[in-house]
């Protein structure tokens, strides 16, 4: 087995870099979809590029690059021990060279490993199968999607869709009110693994396991296979589109299991997983430790995926574009409004969950006044010299700082917050008062944002780990759009409101 650690390299550097087939097809179908001109279909331009950067530079899709998670079937025999240690292994390499950013943090001390080594992190999940070779497959499933996972208890009432029974029309309705919940923080459009049945931790894991299988596969469960195609069809309809921006395509993939229950609870637990789908498998011979067979890549799609067309034509008013360089005036913030797209050239600071919590009771470090904050967590390398390297550089999910973001500038006179997602009243409020934006950029798009990065100033708060450290980063064309301006005006309200009503529309029974 000499050429294990390689052989899991490969696949580790592969799913964090490469997205599959039936993955990328799936996008590109999202793509055609949109309306050229459309925010939508201007994020689904951005994300088509990064995937290609990413395969180009094998580099992450996405910063985040997750809970590495592995499903392994082994032959029996195979000595599982050996098998660990080459895994914990292939992440402490796939992590230096920047494949992997370092993702695990102690929640009780906040250290982050710095190698993507720790308790219970990576995952793994043996099961013995009578086979004569080794199956791995891994998933990095980033946070912002992870944070939208739900599980329902049935029976229930759901806003917009009222009562859902314990039946299989109760499910219908959580799982269209889980597209609904997840509106663009998950980075939409999204695959949902669906989990019926279990207790509330097997229900969870058969969710993550669905995500497996491949999006053009077809349900062996005749029902399960109509509810699949049911939710592909109408949960698009919702209208929250690609990044929360409004659009036709909001749900990319839907695959449901269901396992056994106990008679007091009915679960129906959602995995929600972002455009960067990153998962892949290998076959493995377990004499070499080689590579046999490549279990997305090399399996050919036989079944097109199901294209719907577009509902009603999506249409856009004229984009105007402002150039700015930070410090940045409170006149030219107020002159902002929803829609505009704004090109930042110059200095921007990094500060994502631990840098907001420290801020409000503590002084910055650099002056903020006119200043732009960037949700970003980076992947950080440093070159033969010694000087930082920024290899993936996308938004983290904003939300995470509403209890904090409106006070954080007022406090420092910020006049930009760059994220995804979008925030909440307290921050809408804050921005108004303060004469503040908030700019969404593309989630995921990590490549895409890196390129825009032109030089790494310095950092500070190394000690929160690397994702969490305040970079000061310099850019150059560096685009994100207004969806909260300083006039009370915010898209993600607009659109929340609007797929709330449609949501409404799916109230009545459908499955007997
Ligand atoms: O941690 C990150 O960089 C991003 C995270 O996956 C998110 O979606 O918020
Ligand atoms: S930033 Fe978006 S694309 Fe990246 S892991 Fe988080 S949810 Fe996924």
């Amino acid at each position: 087995m000499q050429s294990l650690k390689e052989s899991l390299l490969e696949l580790i550097t592969e799913t964090s870099t490469n997205l599959p087939p039936d993955v990328r097809s799936a996008i590109q179908r999202a793509k055609k979809k949109e309306d050229s001109g459309t925010r939508a279909a201007l994020a689904l331009s951005t994300i088509s590029d990064n995937i290609e950067t990413a395969e180009e530079n094998v580099s992450p899709i996405c910063q985040d690059t997750g809970m590495p998670t592995f499903y392994i079937k082994v032959p029996v025999g195979i000595n599982q021990i050996e098998l660990t240690r080459a895994i914990r292994e292939a992440i402490v390499e796939a992590t230096q060279t920047g494949k992997l950013r370092p993702n695990a943090v102690d929640p009780l001390t906040g250290e982050n490993s710095g190698d993507n080594l720790g308790e219970g992190v990576p995952v793994i999940h043996y099961e013995q199968w009578e086979k004569d070779e080794i199956e791995v497959r891994l998933i990095l499933k980033g946070g912002g999607c992870e944070n939208k996972n739900i599980q329902y208890s049935l029976p229930t009432e759901l806003e917009g869709l009222g009562r859902a029974g314990r039946d299989l029309d109760g499910i219908r309705k959580c799982i269209l009110h889980s597209v609904y919940q997840a509106q663009g923080q998950g980075c939409s459009a999204g695959f949902i693994g669906v989990g019926v049945g279990g207790d509330r931790t097997t229900g969870y894991e058969l969710a993550k396991q669905q995500l497996f299988r491949k999006s053009t596969d077809t349900n062996p469960n005749p029902d399960l296979a109509r509810l699949e195609e049911y939710i592909m069809e109408n949960a698009n309809k919702l209208s929250i589109g690609t990044m929360g921006f409004g659009g036709n395509t909001t749900l990319l993939g839907c695959k449901i299991g269901s396992m056994h229950r106990i008679p007091a609870s009915f679960y129906v637990s959602v995995a929600y997983n972002c455009w960067a789908f990153r998962r892949q498998g290998v076959t493995i011979d377990p004499e070499t430790g080689k590579i046999n067979r490549w279990l997305y890549k090399d399996e050919p799609d036989t079944e097109p995926v199901t294209v719907t067309e577009p509902e009603e034509p999506q249409t856009q008013s004229s984009t105007r574009e402002v150039r700015l360089i930070p410090p940045i005036s409170e006149e030219d913030i107020r002159n902002l409004r929803v829609g505009d797209v704004v090109v930042l050239d110059g200095l921007i600071h990094t500060g994502r969950d631990a840098l907001h919590k420290y801020l409000i009771d503590h002084d910055a470090p650099v002056d903020l006044e006119g200043g732009v904050i960037y949700h970003c967590g980076p992947v950080m390398l440093k070159d033969r010299e010694g000087n930082w390297e920024v290899k993936a550089a996308g938004p983290t999910t904003s939300i995470r700082e509403e209890p904090y973001q409106a006070d954080i500038i007022k406090k420092f006179g910020i006049r930009a917050v760059i994220g995804k997602g979008g925030m909440g009243a307290r921050t809408l409020e804050g921005l108004k008062e303060s004469g503040a934006v908030y700019l969404n950029a593309v989630g995921g798009a990590a490549q895409y944002y890196a390129n825009c990065i032109t030089g790494v100033e310095g950092v500070h708060f190394m000690e929160f780990g690397v994702p969490e450290a305040m970079w000061h980063l310099q850019v150059k064309d560096f685009a994100a759009i207004v969806t909260m301006d300083a006039h009370g005006n915010s898209l993600h309200k607009d659109v929340e409101m609007d797929s709330l009503e449609r949501l409404a529309q799916f109230k009545e029974k459908v499955f007997a």
